[in-house]
């Protein structure tokens, strides 16, 4: 079957939430002093986005095949990986047919590797591929689940993330993720009320809840290891992106020295299958947490699904929505995917990634079914403010 060949690449900046989650206004559970690497310094620890975490924006790419039809994806990145995609990785679209999925993603990532190889070159590469398979599947009228092999469940289930675990309870999630909101730097007194914020859920969740923390590269690996003995003790099940991605050995060293039956997980600030194998081969965790639209997109996450599949370790992705969605229902290895509470209160199922797309699915009762709409099966919402910032053409 011959396809249209791609015509044109567009990228745009959007501001205001999205996929740039972290881009909410005042008073959002969000940026509500939660303990960052930031935190050692007085003046960035009430606000993240004091210290920048919404500097980005979300960056929306388009890719356009000949008869007019158009894949898009959104994920972070803003300006900077609008210029990546349109002055760099065009080029390797332009003209080209869109099945040639792995030619198009192995030439972005070694084109870029003298200056990429993580971050925000890898987000726009993602960015790239998640519109890329989004076309594919509006050219086949088929949605991406499909094309990734299918799915092996019904429906998704899901766990939330937010400041309010016993409202996520009542809302029929599996378990709540909660931010942790003191460091190291705020010392015993912080560690303190850390416990007594789990030991409040715990009592409001009754004993069988999960209840995580996530940590968003926070700790070191002392203060890491006496917070996961004290939370312990009220069923912690899971602590989160403990250390800085940086460092395997520590994260090597957390999981053996965590509680037994307490789960290590990271990998939301990790790229591609060289990042993920050091992270499986170092045995830093028990759980992989890829962002489909930072790791390299969905093309890169079945490589490294594949490999913790073969060692059994759970792949659930961070975030991401749709992207992750069409993923999860395809393996058995993510029995169940995160939902991320974008309500200002964590007291209500809002859309991930609103306003951006439109026709975005939410949980209901804590589960989804897929619809066998083409693609993500979401459409680009035009009345945000779509900016582009350079007209390209890879050049
Ligand atoms: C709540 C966390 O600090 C972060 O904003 C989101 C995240 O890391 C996660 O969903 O996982
Ligand atoms: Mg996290």
């Amino acid at each position: 079957m011959a396809f249209p060949l791609i015509r044109d690449v567009r990228a745009y900046v959007v501001r205001g939430g999205g996929a740039d989650y972290h881009d909410q206004g005042d008073g959002h559970w969000i940026d509500d002093h939660i303990a960052t690497p930031m935190s050692r310094y007085p003046e960035y620890r009430q606000s993240r986005q004091s210290f920048g975490i919404n500097v980005l924006g979300t960056l929306v790419v388009e890719i356009e095949a000949a008869d007019g039809t158009i894949g898009f994806a959104v994920t972070t990145g803003g300006e900077p990986a609008c210029y990546l995609v349109e002055k760099h990785f065009a080029r390797f679209l332009i003209g080209r047919s869109p099945v040639e999925v792995e030619k198009i993603w192995d030439q972005m990532y070694f084109g870029s590797q003298y200056y990429g190889r993580k971050g925000l070159v890898v987000n726009a590469i993602s960015g790239v591929d998640l519109a890329l398979w989004d076309l594919l599947g509006k050219l086949r009228q088929e949605p991406v689940y499909h094309l990734l092999g299918g799915a092996v469940r019904d429906e998704l289930t899901f766990y939330a993330t937010g400041a309010r675990p016993d409202l996520a309870k009542q809302m029929g999630f599996i378990g709540g993720k909660m931010p942790l909101h003191h460091g190291p730097a705020e010392g015993e007194e912080g560690l303190r009320k850390n416990i007594e914020e789990l030991a409040t859920m715990r009592e409001r969740v009754g004993e069988d809840f999960w209840l995580m923390f996530d940590c968003w590269m926070a700790l070191d690996l002392n203060y890491a290891t006496k917070l996961a003995h004290k939370a312990h003790e009220y069923g912690l099940k899971w602590i989160e992106e403990a250390l800085s991605p940086d460092d395997y050995w520590g994260y090597a060293e957390l999981k053996k020295k965590a509680p037994t039956g307490m789960l290590v997980t990271t990998g939301e600030h990790e790229a591609t299958r060289w990042g993920f194998r050091m992270l499986m081969e170092m045995e830093c965790c028990d759980i992989i947490q890829p962002d489909v639209g930072w790791c390299g997109g969905v093309t890169e996450l079945t490589k490294i699904a594949n490999m913790a599949d073969s060692r059994g370790i759970m792949v659930i992705p961070h975030g991401s929505s749709v992207y992750s969605y069409h993923f999860v229902i395809t393996r058995h290895n993510s029995p169940f995917a995160e939902f991320l509470m974008m309500a200002p209160k964590a007291d209500k199922v809002l859309p991930m990634f609103h306003p951006q797309l439109l026709g975005e699915p939410v949980p209901v009762n804590g589960k989804l079914k897929l619809s066998d709409k083409p693609g993500f099966g979401v459409e680009l919402n035009r009345e945000v403010n779509l900016h582009r910032p350079y007209v390209g053409q890879g050049k």
